[in-house]
C-alpha cells in the first residue's frame, strides 16, 4: 500500500488528525536536510512534503520563495534530492510528497521520472501548476501499485470544479485555504468553513488544509471539517531562525500534533 495512504488510513482509525509540514530540499544542505526529516519522523510528522526548488516558483510566497533561491544556489537539483531520498529510505519510512513544477519532470522525462520515484520511494506528488486537464501524460504512467499518488489542489474557487477533480483521487485532497501564493499572512477565505464543509462532503479520501497555518491554534476553528492540515512557509522560517537546531524543530512538531488532536 502507499505510504500516504497507509499512515492516513492508520490516522483514521486512531481518530487523529495528521499533520503535515513542507520543506525545501537541500537545506540547511543536504545532509542536514536529510537529518531533519528524520528527526521530522521521531518527531511525529505525518507527511513530509518536499520541495524540489525551481526558478520560477509561480505558486510561492516570499519565504518559499526565498528558500528555492537558497538551495539552487546550493546545487540542489532532481537528481541529487532522488540520491539523497535513496539514501534516507535505508532508515526512514516517512510518507513523502514532492512539491515540484512541471517543467522539472519534463525536462527530465515523464516516463523516466514515475520510475525512479517508484524505485526511491515517493509516495506523492503536489504539481501546482498542472491542471487537472493537463494531467493526462503523467496520469497514463502513474497506475503501477508503488508510483506515486498525484495530490489534487483544490482552492475556494474551484466549486464545480470539485467533483471532476475527486473523481478517481488518490492520497489525499489538498485544500488551499486562500487565494493568491503561499505564505500568505492576510487570513484564510472568507467563507472557509462553508468551502471545507462541502470539499469534505464530497470526498472519500482525507482532506487537509494548507496555506497561511503557522499554529495549530489557526485551524482550532475548522478543525471539525479537516483531516489534518499543512504548514510550509512558517516551518521554514521557524528552521531557520532556529538554526536548524533539532531539538526545537522536534519540539514545534511534537506541540503542534498536540494540540492538533486534542
Ligand atoms: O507556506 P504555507 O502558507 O504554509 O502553505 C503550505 C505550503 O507551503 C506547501 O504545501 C506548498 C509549498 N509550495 C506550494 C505550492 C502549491 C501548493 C502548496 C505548496
Amino acid at each position: 500500500m502507499n505510504r500516504i495512504e497507509a499512515k492516513l488510513a492508520e490516522l483514521k482509525s486512531k481518530k487523529e488528525k495528521a499533520f503535515i509540514t513542507y520543506m525545501t530540499a537541500g537545506l540547511p544542505d543536504m545532509e542536514g536536510c536529510q537529518k531533519i526529516i528524520k528527526a521530522q519522523e521521531e518527531a511525529g510528522t505525518d507527511i513530509l512534503e518536499l520541495g524540489i526548488p525551481f526558478s520560477d516558483p509561480v505558486a510561492d510566497g516570499p519565504v518559499i520563495q526565498d528558500a528555492s533561491y537558497r538551495s539552487i544556489l546550493k546545487g540542489t537539483n532532481l537528481t541529487k534530492v532522488f540520491d539523497m531520498v535513496k539514501e534516507l529510505r535505508n532508515s526512514c519510512e516517512i510518507p513523502i510528497v514532492f512539491m515540484m513544477y512541471y517543467n522539472t519532470i519534463l525536462h527530465y522525462g515523464v516516463e523516466k521520472f514515475v520510475n525512479t520515484c517508484s524505485e526511491i520511494g515517493i509516495d506523492g506528488l503536489i504539481i501546482p501548476d498542472l491542471p487537472f486537464e493537463e494531467q493526462g501524460e503523467l496520469k497514463q504512467y502513474l497506475g503501477d501499485e508503488k508510483s506515486p499518488v498525484l495530490i489534487q489542489l483544490v482552492s475556494p474557487v474551484s466549486k464545480e470544479r470539485v467533483p471532476m477533480l475527486l473523481k478517481d483521487a488518490r492520497g489525499f485532497v489538498y485544500c488551499v485555504s486562500s487565494m493568491g501564493v503561499t505564505g500568505q499572512a492576510s487570513g484564510f477565505h472568507k467563507n472557509v468553513e462553508n468551502y471545507l464543509a462541502e470539499v469534505k462532503n464530497q470526498s472519500d479520501i482525507p482532506v487537509m488544509m494548507g496555506f497561511g497555518i503557522k499554529t495549530a491554534k489557526d485551524v482550532e476553528n475548522v478543525k471539525h471539517t479537516i483531516d489534518g492540515c499543512i504548514v510550509g512557509s512558517h516551518f521554514i522560517q521557524l528552521m531557520e531562525d532556529a538554526e536548524y537546531n533539532i531539538e526545537k524543530i522536534k519540539n514545534y512538531i511534537i506541540e503542534f500534533k498536540k494540540q492538533l488532536n486534542e
